[in-house]
């Protein structure tokens, strides 16, 4: 594609993308997939750019605003980022040249609009803290409450890209073999910080495609997410429950730290959430899984009572930990949202918590920044269940190869300007076993 077909694709994506009723990596998937025309990297540009503006949105809505534009439209979007990026103006203008796939030719009012903007930069002091950090107004106070003097920090970088963090499936190969295949793949990456399952790709690059990847000896996750799943510390043999197993990431990391041993039950209310867990599972090699799609009033759920040695919780959560990834998160989060979510999250840990076993384990994570949804939900959960106990992380032998910052607290939190993960939380609580719960009756 020329720069200006490329311009035009990205005008028509993100005008779809802007009524932010749909996440935009779904609607970027659905516009790449009705046109196939478009190459690998094209569409990489195409989304690279996307992307950018999307994590830029708020400042460019502003600086747009002092020019008078209101509603402002994806034309302008565009190629205001372009401007304010340090495009040269002509430059810009000359790519809306009107021919053939190429966007129509700037408006009087659009050029005058963007002269306007030349020779100023994306971010200028003079702009409310909430549009420099691009966070929502309402949103503030709980970040600031969260992060405090770091938060400028957190934000920051929460606007840059994501790294591209891959497991080994060690049910198929090792981290050393895994790394000399992509080496010989010309993929450059290294061992990645914390997880001893991780590695961490080196640029953006299409791993899918790749023969470890299509092999099942890798699979994508964040760093953060293998995190979790080895926090479960689900051994062989034992009956694991992933009571929002959505396509079955964490159901993976677990399968494989059980040696595909023992019986995993993957649920979820979604079925093409766990629908498309199947390939993945098919292609990991892993065949300790059952699926179960969960349904009001479930009467096999309420079978399951006490059955489980692990059950993770992996919560439907605002996702404010994945916005390196998904910046359109942020333009999308109500505050009615969140307030639902947060009783969303109370219920599934109160009914995912008869399912442990005494002396079994409720690991509660989301992938959230907020404490409302983290340790507030624990501590409300263990007030009412006093049953269960957190476990901090250095009571846990999994956790043991972590940082010792880290070990020193009673939950795991990362947060992308901590350790570069997405943000993530989450603790490991223990059910009495009936002998604790006896001597304690008798006190
Ligand atoms: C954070 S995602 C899970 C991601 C998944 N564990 C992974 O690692 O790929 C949360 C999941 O919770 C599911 N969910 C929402 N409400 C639920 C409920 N009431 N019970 C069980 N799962 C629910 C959603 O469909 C979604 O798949």
């Amino acid at each position: 594609m020329t720069p200006a077909a490329r311009l035009a694709a990205s005008i028509e994506l993100l005008s779809e993308v802007m009524s932010f009723q749909r996440p935009a990596d779904a609607v970027a998937n659905n516009f790449f997939r009705d046109r196939r025309y478009i190459g690998g990297g094209d569409r990489r540009a195409i989304s690279a750019r996307i992307w950018d503006i999307l994590r830029h949105w708020k400042k460019l809505e502003w600086w747009l605003a002092q020019m008078n534009v209101q509603v402002p439209s994806s034309r302008l979007m565009c190629a205001g980022w372009a401007v304010l990026s340090g495009q040269p103006f002509e430059h810009v203008q000359a790519l809306f040249s009107g021919g053939r796939y190429a966007p129509d030719a700037l408006t009087n009012k659009e050029k005058m609009i963007l002269a306007g903007l030349v020779g100023r930069t994306l971010e200028v002091a003079s702009m409310p803290r909430a549009v420099r950090l691009e966070m929502p107004e309402w949103l503030m106070p709980l970040l600031e409450e969260r992060f405090g003097k770091e938060l400028e920090k957190e934000a920051k970088a929460l606007l840059q890209p994501a790294s591209l963090d891959i497991r080994v499936n060690l049910l198929k190969t090792s981290c050393e073999k895994a790394l000399a295949a992509l080496a010989e793949e010309k993929i450059m990456a290294e061992k990645s910080p914390l997880s001893p399952w991780g590695i961490r790709i080196d640029g953006r690059i299409s791993i899918t495609s790749s023969a470890l990847f299509r092999s099942g000896d890798i699979e994508i996750q964040d760093e953060g997410s293998q995190l979790i799943a080895l926090l479960a510390e689900a051994q062989p043999g034992q009956r694991v429950m992933d009571y929002c197993a959505g396509a079955g990431g964490k159901t993976l990391g677990m399968a494989m730290a059980m040696q595909n041993q023992g019986h995993i039950v993957a649920c979820d209310v979604s079925s093409h959430r766990l629908e498309a867990a199947v390939k993945r599972l098919r292609r990991a090699g892993v065949h300790n899984v059952e699926r179960h799609l969960l349904v009001e009033g479930d009467k096999w759920l309420k079978r399951q009572k006490a059955r489980f040695d692990r059950v993770l919780v992996d919560a439907p959560c605002t996702g404010t930990g994945t916005w390196r990834r998904n910046p359109d998160g942020r333009l999308r989060l109500t505050q009615t949202d969140l307030d639902e979510l947060k009783v969303k999250q109370r219920n599934i840990l109160q009914t995912a918590s008869r399912l442990v076993k005494p002396g079994g384990r409720l690991i509660y994570a989301t992938c959230s920044l907020l404490s409302q949804e983290n340790q507030a939900q624990v501590e409300a959960f263990l007030q009412a269940n006093p049953d269960f106990q957190q476990l901090w992380l250095k009571e846990i032998d999994s956790a043991q190869i972590l940082p010792e910052a880290m070990r020193q607290k009673p939950f795991l939190e990362l947060t992308p300007a901590s350790y570069g993960t997405d943000g993530f939380f989450c603790s490991v609580l223990q059910r009495q076993t009936m002998e604790q719960k006896d001597s304690q009756q008798t006190e």
